[in-house]
């Protein structure tokens, strides 16, 4: 079965909470004696509904507890598809966990609050969501209840929000007047809408195509273990296993392998349930290839007519994600593709001011949830595509080589 990653942002008390509880309520997803908990905490409290935030307050109890990553990930599938969801709060930290949660997000979910209209906090959340080119962007217009469920509220905020995406990469953008409150439009159409034609959230999420998410072109194979079984039977079975990271394998493809620059064809493709004739992202599988050659983990196999770039000078959009900012001539640890090497940032070229969308030359001081364009120098090569070629490999992450922290997240220009 298909699935689908999203990720949630809004302000404060824009209903996030509330509208994943009613998501899970409405699509039967919560198992029944979670219903009971919050009913009868909901008739504790005095409360003439069930409080749907209460589903997801045990999380919040977790992040007022301040740990590292504040993303908590839920999980429903309905008839049609999986759904993970990351589900980050709405404070201040949003950077950070925005680029946590959603750096293999299908799908970033943007509330409104309906009464507010497009504030500073949506168009960070919406900038930092094209940054990381998550495919689809679904804004919610929530609590149109307070509003009398006015089409012409919802029209002035799409716009609004329209106007504002214009100026970001965004290629598919959908509009949804909710009640999260009410489930007007969530899993269940609407009453109080007739004007509203298109799908509710969750048809939504059912059915957006995500089959052209992943590049299907490119095709990148980065090596994460050898496999030599010492059993008799299997014993000169050499495979390489790891993810597909891009493009389409198949057995007899002449392929090359990265840095070495040595070709071979693939005699076959395995999985734990026998023997494919296709591989594509992001499936998991262990090649085996015609000729003895010499391939280690961090190694890419890729095919002969479409290579990827092989740099040690490296221009990155980088977020920056610790507390403490990176120090002159600090060594970094980088994790890229099933790599990992070593470090230094040369050079902060502009850091980037979210709420203008203005660069901002002259600072080259990093502080968290700081957005910057920085050169990297690597001690090896690194083997790429742009992030906005493919995630897979445009994708990196810094981390501290004393506290082994991961202090930033770099997409690769
Ligand atoms: N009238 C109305 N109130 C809503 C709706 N959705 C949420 N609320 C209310 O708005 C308040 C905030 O909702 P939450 O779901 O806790 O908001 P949140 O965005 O998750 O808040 P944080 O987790 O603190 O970021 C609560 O009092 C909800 O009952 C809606 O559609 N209509």
């Amino acid at each position: 079965m298909e699935i689908l990653r999203f990720t949630t942002a809004g302000s404060v008390d824009d209903g996030k909470s509330t509208l994943i509880g009613r998501l899970l309520y409405d699509s039967k997803s919560i198992f029944e004696d979670q219903i009971a908990a919050v009913k009868a905490s909901s008739e504790r409290k005095g409360l003439a509904n069930i409080d749907l935030s209460l589903l997801t307050d045990g999380l919040k109890a977790e992040r007022e507890q301040g740990i590292t990553i504040d993303v908590a990930y839920r999980y429903f599938t309905t008839p049609k598809r999986k759904f993970i969801i990351a589900d980050t709060p709405g404070h201040i930290q949003y950077t950070r966990n925005m680029v946590t949660g959603a750096s293999t997000a299908n799908l970033a979910l943007i509330l409104v609050d309906a009464r507010n209209g497009v504030v500073e906090q949506t168009c960070r959340h919406s900038y930092i969501a094209s940054l990381l080119e998550i495919p689809h962007l679904v804004v919610c217009i929530n609590k149109m209840d307070l509003v009398d469920y006015s089409e012409e509220v919802f029209n002035r905020i799409s716009e609004q929000f329209n106007e504002f995406a214009s100026k970001l990469v965004v290629n598919d953008i959908r509009y949804i007047p909710i009640s999260a409150l009410h489930g007007d439009n969530v899993v269940d159409r609407s009453k109080n809408m007739d004007w509203y034609q298109g799908g509710t959230l969750l048809n939504t999420l059912e059915t957006i195509h995500i089959g052209s998410d992943e590049n299907h072109i490119d095709a990148r194979f980065p090596v994460q273990t050898i496999i030599r079984p010492h059993s008799d039977e299997h014993h000169d079975y050499r495979g390489y296993a790891g993810r597909v990271a891009g493009g389409i394998f198949r057995p007899g493809d002449k392929v090359v392998v990265l840095p070495s620059g040595l070709s071979s064809t693939i005699r076959s493709i395995d999985t734990f349930t026998g023997s494919i004739n296709e591989a594509f992202p992001p499936m998991s599988v262990s090649m085996t290839l015609e000729d003895d050659i010499d391939i280690s983990r961090g190694d890419m196999i890729v095919k002969e007519n479409n290579q990827p770039q092989m740099e040690q000078d490296i221009d990155i959009m980088i977020c920056w994600l610790n507390a403490r900012g990176p120090q002159p001539g600090a060594k970094y640890t980088i994790r890229h593709t099933s790599r990992e090497t070593r470090a230094v940032i040369k050079d902060v070229v502009y850091k980037m001011d979210i709420n203008t969308l203005q660069r901002v030359e002259n600072d080259a001081e990093l502080k968290m949830n700081d957005i910057a364009r920085v050169r990297l120098r690597t001690m090896q090569r690194l083997i790429f595509d742009s992030y906005r070629r493919n995630r897979n490999t445009g994708s990196l992450v810094l981390i501290d080589e004393n506290t082994n922290e991961t202090v930033a997240a770099g997409m690769i220009v």
